[in-house]
């Protein structure tokens, strides 16, 4: 049966999981073997640059679209086989909310309320005060969709993913277009959905997005998944880079390749020149002292935590391009 059980071999705090999950497209292959395991109770990001197979992927978790091979379970339960037990326990915003310009934001969520059989109208009102209530939208629920700004219609379709208790929310781009107040709103509101128990997988070509908000991701490149775990662990095995805060960075530049350090870059606005140290690194302290000893003036020097974007680096060999 559908029931989740151990002999399925899925742990019941795992929401998302995929083995070997493909999807070929006529001359591309959209999709190639992803495993995929995403803990209960995390915000979820599943980070790649356009093209490297993320709607495939989300549309094959929702039963939308047929894997060409391997298997998807949301929830504990096959997809796309059990969608319609699993989807009403699923808010999902793929490729931007469908609203009607003409209608009030309320309005919109009492025809997305209508929409579901299991929705009972006499407690609509309630439901859909409660979802604009949710995404700060109560004051604005009597002006019509059309005109709202692009974060406020993005804020209405999390609306309407949350008419239902949701215990997994599934977000393609949530930030897509979006200006960063747009931005900063979208992600205050990932937190608070997360910090009320619900999980959050969500889509993005954007690497500090990620950092900021998520607590767990999964890298895709190409259709592959390169990397996946706990944030903080996925640039951890990356090594930072070092950090020199200098007025003279023409001369930190030659003192410090004379040293081994690598890929060196001076920026001209911060008066930072940043670095790779070599595999084998020198003592940073002698390192600071030559530096010094050349007559470069220090104000700063340290080595930078890596972020998610030196672990894609060092992973893939190419740089992020969030072009497109
Ligand atoms: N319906 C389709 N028919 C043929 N090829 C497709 C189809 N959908 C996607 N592709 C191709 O599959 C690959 C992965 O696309 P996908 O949209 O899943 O990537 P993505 O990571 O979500 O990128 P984006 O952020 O640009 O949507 C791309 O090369 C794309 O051109």
């Amino acid at each position: 049966m559908d029931q989740p059980s151990a002999a399925d071999g899925q742990a019941p705090d795992v929401v998302i999981e995929t083995r070997g999950l493909a999807k070929q497209y006529r001359g591309t292959l959209a999709v190639d073997g992803l495993d995929l395991q995403v803990p209960r109770g995390s915000v979820f990001g599943f980070l790649g640059p356009n093209g490297s197979g993320k709607t495939t992927t989300i549309r094959m978790l929702m039963g939308l679209i047929e894997p060409t091979s391997g298997s998807a379970r949301v929830l504990g339960r096959p997809m796309p086989r059990s969608s319609r037990s699993v989807l009403p326990k699923v808010g999902a915003l793929i490729e931007g909310p469908a609203l009607y310009g003409f209608l009030s934001g309320q309005d919109n969520l009492i025809r997305y309320d209508a929409a579901d059989p299991t929705a009972d109208p006499r407690t609509r009102k309630a439901r859909v005060g409660a979802a604009l209530d949710r995404v700060g939208l109560t004051a604005a629920a009597g002006k019509k969709a059309k005109a709202y700004s692009l974060g406020m219609k993005q804020r209405l379709g999390l609306a309407s993913a949350l008419l239902q208790p949701r215990e997994l929310l599934v977000l393609d781009e949530p930030t897509n277009g979006l200006d960063p107040q747009g931005m900063r709103e979208i992600r205050a509101l990932i937190r608070e959905l997360a910090d009320d128990g619900t999980t959050v997988f969500l889509s993005s070509h954007l690497l500090d997005e990620i950092e900021q908000v998520c607590t767990h991701a999964a890298v895709m490149a190409r259709g592959r998944l390169i990397t996946q775990g706990p944030v903080a662990e996925l640039s951890a095995g990356t090594r930072g880079r070092l950090a020199v805060a200098t007025p003279d960075p023409d001369e930190a530049v030659r003192v410090l390749a004379g040293h081994g350090v690598t890929d060196l870059v001076a920026d001209p606005h911060s008066g930072e020149v940043t670095g790779e140290l070599p595999a084998d690194p020198p003592d940073l302290a002698e390192l600071n002292a030559a530096l010094v000893a050349a007559g470069v003036r220090v104000r700063g020097f340290g080595l930078r935590r890596a972020s998610l974007e030196d672990a894609f680096v060092a992973l893939t060999g190419e740089g992020f391009d969030v072009a497109g």
